[in-house]
């Protein structure tokens, strides 16, 4: 399914935080081509040995992102295993998740916002065309690695990170279909999280419900609420379209492509914050 790598071609740097089951590291790894020693800097994304239970999401996520190469999707170079750790490789994207990018205040412009909401979704009709589903579409699992520079006109560059295990409290990301039955994820379920992860986008990365329990989230479903609409129209309105209760009426994805790439930016290069909905 994909490569192993040997443990002692990896060489651990620092750490970068933990995830509920994983720990992550700066890191590189060697290989030897042609008789010359290359280096690499990855990541290094250690599964905790007392999940064993998450092994097979884990490998199942890595194999996923391993089977096929996009310019955004990220790159698993493979993965490692050492006695009872187990040890995904991948490539490491410079600026980290866009979540934390933007909440760190950098004031990115619209156009911006929208170059990424336009990479996720070509990201989004690859996969589509392959009939694979990602199933944990979110800001979190964006990773920034070109910053971009409007003055020079280069726009960011992201990459869609592996879906990773998938934690239950996934509301608003999670498909309201998927929660009564968590095992058949579809396309139409990555349709629902691109849209709440492009209003997290132009929220500066402030997650959609932010600071709501459980319960409130529920509710939340069973009332078919929506997000609370941007002041953008036409962002909001695409928005409405993806978050649709109805999982068959979310647009395809070259509807989705169609209808950013119709959006026009000029003169809503403001910056304006977003409604946020107090429960
Ligand atoms: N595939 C990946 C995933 N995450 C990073 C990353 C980069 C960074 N600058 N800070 C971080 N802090 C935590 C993770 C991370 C890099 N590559």
């Amino acid at each position: 399914q994909f490569h192993m790598i040997k443990y002692e071609d990896l060489k651990w740097d620092e750490s970068l935080g933990q995830g509920s089951f994983t720990r992550i590291y700066r890191g590189h790894k060697t290989d030897i081509r042609d008789g010359e020693n290359y280096t690499t800097e990855v990541l290094l994304k250690e599964l905790d040995a007392g999940h064993k239970n998450c092994w097979e999401s884990f490998f199942e996520s890595a194999s996923l992102m391993s089977q096929i190469s996009h310019k955004h999707l990220l790159l698993v170079y493979g993965v490692s295993v050492h006695g009872v750790q187990n040890i995904m490789v991948q490539e490491f994207v410079k600026y980290g998740a866009l979540d934390l990018y933007l909440k760190r205040g950098r004031s990115v412009s619209v156009s911006w916002k929208l170059d990424v909401a336009k990479q996720l979704a070509s990201a989004l009709n690859f996969l589509e065309e392959k009939h694979i589903v990602h199933g944990n579409i979110c800001a979190k699992n964006l990773l920034l690695a070109r910053e971009g520079d409007q003055s020079q006109g280069i726009s960011p560059f992201i990459k869609l990170s592996d879906p990773g295990i998938m934690v239950l409290d996934r509301i608003p990301w999670v498909a309201p279909e998927v929660l009564d039955a968590p095992d058949d994820l579809t396309l139409e379920c990555d349709k629902w999280s691109f849209g709440a992860t492009v209003w997290e986008i132009f929220n500066n990365g402030n997650s959609p419900l932010q600071g709501w329990d459980l319960d409130e989230k529920r509710q939340f479903y069973e009332s078919f609420q929506k997000l609370p609409p941007s002041q953008w129209a036409e962002l909001a309105d695409l928005i409405t379209q993806c978050m649709d209760y109805q999982a068959a009426l979310r647009p395809s994805c070259r509807s989705i492509i169609r209808q950013l790439n119709s959006l026009i930016t000029s003169g809503n290069d403001v910056r304006y914050t977003e409604l946020q909905i107090i429960p």
